[in-house]
């Protein structure tokens, strides 16, 4: 199956997970009946605002009431879901942590965000992650029945090192719910979402929260899917809205033959563990 349609639900998250759950099934079915989705992405922190206060108030151990819901709807679906990410607890400690359930509501993947949000931009936006996070160790790359896809979160994207090394371990697809605001966003998010589809030659997938500016943290919003030769062919605004587009594996294959960075690379003079 060379071809398929990755879907994002670039939805409003409240700060009722009730709601947002509700929010996200529905969303998720019309993904699937109106736009004939075959793999659906959530955006980052979907279940909860993206506030370190309230955190540990919305986190679930895994298997939570949001991984059930999620593992549910896929199966009923037969579809997969990348489910954005959710506040994870585990051990006495909290993870911002995405969880992966294929066609058959398994889960087969839960990728926890490798690095934390802490940053100080002045007259800009200040925030911590890490005052309640902890963040996690692996690259994570799962197997599904269409290629491998690359999941990573929202600041992750800034790190090329872990894009390539997903792209090293076979990733054709790299998945990215994130929530920017409105200081990254407007300033770094289409060119990190493009440069990253072009450096890997992967279609690159980029979930946001619609903005809401009622919120503590205001998302950009801009969901947007970019194919590997580093063109956006299908992008949201600010608002709630489902995006979708066509995945060609070929397509990849084409652009990685014509172009060949990942053949070239010439590890003996670099190496990303230098
Ligand atoms: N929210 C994030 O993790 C990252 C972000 O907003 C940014 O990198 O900018």
């Amino acid at each position: 199956m060379s071809k398929f349609n990755i879907a994002i639900c670039q939805m409003n998250v409240t700060d009722s997970k009730r709601k947002n759950l509700e929010n996200a099934r529905k969303m998720v079915c019309e993904a699937v009946k109106e736009k004939k989705a075959d793999i659906i992405v959530l955006p980052e922190m979907f279940n909860c605002p993206y506030d370190t206060k309230v955190m540990s108030e919305y986190a679930e151990e895994y298997d939570g009431e949001t991984s059930q819901v999620l593992a549910a709807l896929a199966k009923e679906l037969d579809v997969y879901i990348i489910g954005g990410s959710i506040p994870e607890k585990s051990e006495n400690k909290l993870y911002n942590t995405s969880l992966i359930f294929d066609n058959e509501g398994a889960i087969i993947g839960r990728h926890r965000k490798v690095h934390l949000f802490d940053v100080d931009i002045e007259n800009g936006i200040r925030f911590k992650e890490s005052d309640v996070l902890c963040p996690g160790n692996e690259v994570t790359v799962v197997e599904t029945k269409y290629c491998k896809i690359g999941v990573a979160i929202c600041f992750d994207i800034r790190f090329p090192e872990l894009m390539r090394s997903m792209v090293l371990s076979g990733a054709e697809i790299i998945v990215v719910p994130g929530a920017f605001n409105m200081i990254t966003g407007p300033a770094h998010w289409d060119a990190l979402i493009k440069v990253r589809a072009i450096d890997n030659q992967v279609y690159f997938i980029a979930a946001s929260p619609a903005r809401n500016e009622k919120a503590n943290y205001i998302a950009y919003g801009h969901s947007a899917i970019v194919n590997p030769w580093g063109e956006f062919i299908a992008w949201a605004e600010e608002r709630e809205q489902i995006i979708c587009s066509e995945i060609d594996l070929k397509y990849i294959e084409k652009v990685r033959n014509e172009l060949p960075l990942l053949k070239n690379r010439r590890e003996s003079v670099y190496s990303i563990n230098s």
